[in-house]
């Protein structure tokens, strides 16, 4: 454990510029220490190889010969034997245990050096490359094999790992232009397959996040292929775009894609693909009507559909998040075939997992009484410095605004838990000649998107938030995420904390809060398993004033 914890902090601790050479650099560490991890994991955890698994470098498309129904959304079943094939977990661990021993150097899966050994297609990776993605990230090395072989599975790794592209890439190595097949994407005979990909994204602006990601992939020539689906833009126009461009996958809001589909505008009977980012987010109840329409529609093709040549009988099912909370792992058994979670050095089966069980391994090495919770546990960046500071609540805006300066940060989100208060910071911090912008979602979708504009590009150096942009929300080069008023829970710290130190950058969180609140920062740290040091600022330096010690600290 020390070895895989020492590797996955090379891998996160590259400064900004030089991030591609700490990528390269942690996976000739990767090589050695993920034997090391998957000896030790395999008797308790049922750990699998991507060979275990059926991975082989080159893509096979398989018929997918599943007959699991939908269950009623909330109620899924336990009898996980009743669909599907029977699934021996004794025999698959045995199986993984015997590929360890055998194989271990060979297929070490979490230790690809370049996109090019995850078995994508050669126009793909030319794609990447164009765009500066040369080195996958660990959660990408496990993932991309897992579902070209055909697996449903369950992503999780902490936040800014690079999620999105670990289940894009095996989408676009089967769907659309970039499929090696020296086509647009249609069938043999040249003619368009309809939509082959539904993802799901709780917000608007998560859904264009991933439209985004898509076409920086695609390139300018074949974004065509990718529809945004997100409520709060002109359906009409939405409708319109999807009988001219007929694009191959869509993304969008549950709401925006469950009533397009009711309607029959938006035909996804014959996907192969159901994604469902942020899936413990869509969970929640204001989600239930549409969610339980789309798992009935999407990939369940009706028998008078018999026609259609989609290689795959069934819909294969990839559910993402940085949080894992045990309601997913029941859902995904529910929905799923033999699902797989997917963790960045580890393949486990979904079988292992009891509601008294942690979803990762970290919990398992420490004491009870310091039992970090299993959603929150391995969702954070481990690169992240964590601070608390104690001050009145009239005092907060100004704590706020030293931070910064003590810093030195440049992009700073700062979370508050009401909308109504975020104007007020934002005056107070202009007030005192500091650029803020308020973002919550009672503004028009022009307004977000050109507010999230200006943060980017640096013409505002505050972004002053709500929950609205704990989840999803990349700004490459946050260095400061502040808590002005105090999540509700460790899964809320852990997504807000996720909005800065993404990809291997460095990070700080900052939680401002007033003396009664203390303890809730402590159960905090308890839950999560990280420290989180009291702090005061002087003299535009950030103290750390925890056990009686001051120590400056140098952070920028
Ligand atoms: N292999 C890679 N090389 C370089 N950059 C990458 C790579 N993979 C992803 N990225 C970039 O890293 C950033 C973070 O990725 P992404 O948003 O997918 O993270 P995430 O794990 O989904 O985070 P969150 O849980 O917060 O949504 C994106 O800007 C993405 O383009």
């Amino acid at each position: 454990m020390p070895a895989l914890i020492s590797s996955r902090f090379l891998l996160l601790v590259g400064e900004s510029l030089h991030l591609r050479r700490a990528l390269a650099t942690s996976r000739s560490v990767l090589l050695h220490t993920s034997v090391t991890c998957m000896s030790q994991v395999e008797p308790n955890h049922g750990s699998l190889t991507l060979s275990s698994i059926g991975f082989q470098t080159e893509t096979k498309a398989e018929n997918r010969s599943k007959s699991n129904k939908v269950k009623p959304f909330g109620s899924p079943s336990e009898n996980l034997k009743s669909k599907g094939k029977p699934f021996d977990i004794n025999e698959k661990k045995k199986k993984a245990i015997r590929v360890v021993e055998k194989q271990q150097i060979e297929f070490a899966p979490f230790a690809a050096k370049s996109f090019s050994e995850l078995g994508l297609p050669h126009v793909l990776i030319e794609r990447l490359e164009k765009e500066g993605f040369t080195v996958p990230t660990e959660v990408q090395s496990a993932a991309v094999p897992t579902i070209l072989n055909n697996h449903d599975v369950i992503i999780q790794s902490y936040t800014g790992s690079g999620k999105t592209l670990a289940y894009l890439l095996p989408l676009l190595s089967v769907v659309g232009p970039l499929r090696g097949k020296g086509d647009d994407g249609g069938d043999e005979n040249g003619k368009k397959l309809g939509i082959e990909a539904v993802i799901v994204a709780p917000s608007r602006e998560l859904g264009m996040q991933i439209v985004r990601e898509f076409e920086k992939v695609l390139g300018m020539d074949n974004k065509r292929v990718v529809q945004q689906l997100v409520g709060g833009a002109n359906r009409t126009r939405q409708e319109d775009a999807l009988k001219k461009n007929k694009p191959a996958i869509v993304v969008g809001t549950p709401g925006r894609i469950a009533e397009l589909s009711a309607s029959g505008k938006l035909r996804t009977h014959g996907c192969r693909y159901l994604v469902l980012d942020e899936v413990d987010e869509l969970l929640s109840f204001n989600f239930r009507e549409d969610m339980h329409r789309i798992l009935e529609h999407v990939g369940r093709r009706s028998s008078a559909d018999p026609s259609s040549n989609s290689a795959k009988n069934e819909r294969q099912l990839i559910m993402v998040s940085a949080t894992v909370p045990f309601s997913v792992v029941r859902a995904a058994r529910s929905w799923g075939c033999d699902p797989l979670l997917v963790q960045a050095k580890k393949i486990v089966p979904l079988e292992t997992f009891s509601p008294s069980e942690p979803v990762s391994l970290s919990r398992s090495s420490l004491p009870s009484s310091a039992m970090p919770s299993q959603a929150a546990v391995e969702s954070l960046p481990p690169a992240l410095k964590h601070y608390y500071c104690v001050t009145r609540l009239q005092h907060k805006v100004d704590v706020l605004r030293r931070c910064i300066h003590a810093l030195d940060a440049k992009f700073v989100i700062a979370f508050m838990n009401h909308t109504k208060q975020l104007k007020d910071v934002v005056f107070k911090l202009e007030a005192r000649g500091m650029t803020a912008v308020e973002l919550h979602g009672d503004l028009g979708k022009l307004a977000r998107s050109t507010t999230l504009k200006k943060f980017k590009n640096g013409e505002v150096r505050v972004l002053v938030t709500n929950e609205l942009s704990a989840r999803g929300l990349d700004v490459a080069e946050c260095d400061l995420v502040v808590n002005l008023d105090l999540p509700t829970d460790s899964i809320h710290y852990a997504h807000r904390a996720g909005r800065t130190g993404r990809l291997g950058r460095n990070g700080t969180v900052l939680t401002i809060c007033e003396e009664p609140e203390v303890f809730v920062v402590r159960k905090l740290q308890k839950q999560l398993g990280i420290p989180i040091a009291s702090c005061d600022f002087s003299e535009g330096k950030l103290l750390v004033t925890e056990e009686e010690k001051t120590i400056s600290t140098s952070t920028s």
